[in-house]
């Protein structure tokens, strides 16, 4: 199966950032070279790249848009930090094994571990989640996943419904379910991320009907007690009425998908029906939460 690679040059100060916002746009594996040298690396979250000319390559599904993505790049403020962005196709399966090998199982809070589906636990009496992203975005090893499994470990989900805003892979609607939920609806807008948490539903024993799947529509007047959405500010704030109307009273809610300076701003749009407390951090990204008025 072929795949678009998009080559660009950074430096080493934003190589961490602008790959995060190019798994932002759908890219699904970023790797770095040397630009002066050439050695194959990639850093394991939040590893400080060792060179100042970065050669970055990030993955796509040959699916995409690649003049769309070019353009949403340009308007983000990292792309002021790169230069000579390139789509190429690369027909070599090699990539995705090279990035399935490097998907080790990694630990969230106190309980919740992602483990690669195809390798075994490290802890069978922990909750583990059994995860292959498929072609959606969910692995955990993004800092805005990241702090959404860390929130759900710690939240007492025993019985509650639960919101799973934007679901990607499902990583968060099956750790929800794994962690007690009794009911978790998962919706997104791509149909590739539809298909991919029912896979990874299934492969954890959670496809039944305490799993509700689709597209945002399906959700309808559905009042939940949890509802956890890892989108981008923009979305976040374009959807918040929408998301506070499914949001019954002391709900708690998580947003992530914010880069540390867009904080401010959605925190404003949505204590107008939450008490919103203090953001928490990971590298540039930051997760907000609130607990409905
Ligand atoms: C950053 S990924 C998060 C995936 C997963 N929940 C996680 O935490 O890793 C954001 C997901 O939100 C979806 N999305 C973007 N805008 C959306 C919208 N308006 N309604 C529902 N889903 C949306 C995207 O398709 C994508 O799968």
């Amino acid at each position: 199966m072929p795949w678009l690679q998009l080559k660009l040059t950074t430096t080493k100060t934003y190589a961490d950032a602008v790959g995060d916002e190019l798994m932002m746009l759908g890219g699904l594996s970023v790797t770095l070279e040397d630009a002066a040298d050439n050695p194959i690396y990639e850093p394991a979250p939040g590893e400080t790249p060792l060179w100042n000319d970065i050669q970055m390559m990030v993955l796509f599904d040959a699916q995409i848009n690649t003049d769309e993505v070019l353009a949403v790049w340009q308007e983000n403020p990292f792309s002021e930090f790169t230069a000579h962005e390139k789509f190429e196709q690369v027909e070599d399966k090699d990539w995705v094994r090279e990035w399935i090998s490097r998907f080790e199982p990694m630990k969230f809070g106190e309980r919740l571990w992602i483990c690669p589906s195809w390798q075994p636990v490290p802890d069978e009496t922990a909750v583990n989640v059994l995860l292959d992203p498929g072609l959606a975005f969910g692995t955990g090893t993004h800092p805005t996943t990241s702090l959404c499994l860390q929130w759900l470990d710690q939240a007492d989900l025993h019985n509650k419904t639960v919101i799973d805003f934007g679901c990607g892979s499902g990583i968060l609607a099956v750790a929800a379910l794994k962690l007690g939920a009794s009911k978790v609806y998962a919706v997104d807008i791509d149909p590739q991320a539809i298909t991919a948490t029912s896979e990874n539903a299934k492969r954890n024993g959670v496809l039944d009907e305490r799993l509700i799947i689709g597209q945002p529509e399906i959700l309808g007047d559905v009042v939940v007690d949890v509802l956890v959405a890892n989108i981008l500010a923009g979305p976040l704030e374009s959807l918040a009425e929408q998301i506070s109307s499914h949001c019954g009273s002391h709900a708690k809610i998580a947003l992530s998908g914010l880069l540390n300076h867009q904080v401010e701003s959605v925190s404003q749009t949505y204590s107008t029906w939450f008490d919103m407390q203090q953001a928490e951090n990971l590298q540039e990204w930051s997760r907000l939460t609130g607990t409905k008025k």
